[in-house]
């Protein structure tokens, strides 16, 4: 049954009036699963994420999180247990970087507008064990030295990290990242890569749509290739890397070889 799985998307299909972004795609990802998700620009890789997360309402098809079929809006889904990052930077600029994590804690924080109003001792609680769990995600991601520094002062590496600290904030069972590299240079890349493997190691499997090619065959498990929508491919590094499909659709361009 589906909820073996973490995630379950069957028949997922995005239509924008006469364009067909998504069409019929399936994917699963089991627990402790890093899977990559590729394909050349324009082939419905971001679509599919936010079909995923709620940010859109799918044509056709169902995502199931354990099992459970999610409701097509983005806090709820966060709520079920799936965080993201997106392709382009989006922190709180003028908030420390602590505060940036806090804010992606608001999910897990039970205590309710009128307990925070009177900062009663159940919101004093839930905000000291917020921001104990927020610094240990800083730890986490080594940014604990720059907790207090303004967001936007960080060097772009960094940003790119706290956005993933922010996202496990709301302790996901399942992080989709939207190019976690993209703009790095190769050091930033690589501490990107081990830092992925430590989430999955603390039991969060990972959904990462990446152009990077070395980074996605040696990070992930299992690999889907999307061409203009559709997925014309699935399986390890191996298999994908040597499919000709693949080579033809995508890695023998350009921009794939570029990659
Ligand atoms: N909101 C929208 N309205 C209309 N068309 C859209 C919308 N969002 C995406 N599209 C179209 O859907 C197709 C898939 O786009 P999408 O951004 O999902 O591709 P992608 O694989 O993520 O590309 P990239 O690698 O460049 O980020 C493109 O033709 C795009 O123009």
């Amino acid at each position: 049954m589906s909820d073996a799985y973490v995630l379950d998307a069957t028949g997922v299909t995005m239509r924008f009036g006469g364009l067909t972004a998504v069409r019929g795609v399936d994917l699963r990802v089991g627990g402790g699963e890093i899977v990559g998700l590729i394909g050349p620009n324009g082939a419905g890789k971001t679509t599919f994420f936010n079909c995923l997360t709620g940010l859109y309402v799918p044509t056709g098809g169902t995502v199931r999180y354990r099992g459970t079929v999610l409701p097509p809006k983005p806090h709820l889904v966060t709520k079920a247990g799936i965080a993201r990052t997106f392709q382009n930077i989006r922190l709180f600029a003028h908030m420390t970087v602590l505060e940036n994590v806090l804010v992606g804690r608001h999910t897990r924080t039970k205590e309710g507008l009128l307990s925070a109003l009177v900062r009663g001792p159940g919101f004093r609680r839930a905000e000291a064990e917020s921001r104990e769990r927020a610094l240990e995600l800083l730890e986490f991601t080594g940014l604990a030295a720059k907790a207090d520094q303004l967001a936007r002062n960080l060097p772009y590496g960094e940003q790119r990290k706290l956005e993933i600290a922010r996202a496990l904030a709301s302790d996901p069972g399942l992080l989709l990242l939207d190019e976690p590299t993209a703009g790095m240079n190769p050091r930033e890349t690589r501490v990107t890569e081990e830092l992925v493997f430590a989430i999955r190691d603390r039991g969060t499997a990972v959904l990462v749509i990446e152009h990077d090619m070395r980074f996605v065959f040696e990070l992930c498990d299992r690999v889907a290739c999307l061409v203009r929508g559709e997925k014309l491919v699935e399986g390890t590094a191996d298999v994908v890397r040597g499919d000709e499909r693949v080579v033809a659709a995508y890695l023998g361009t350009t921009e794939g070889a570029a990659a």
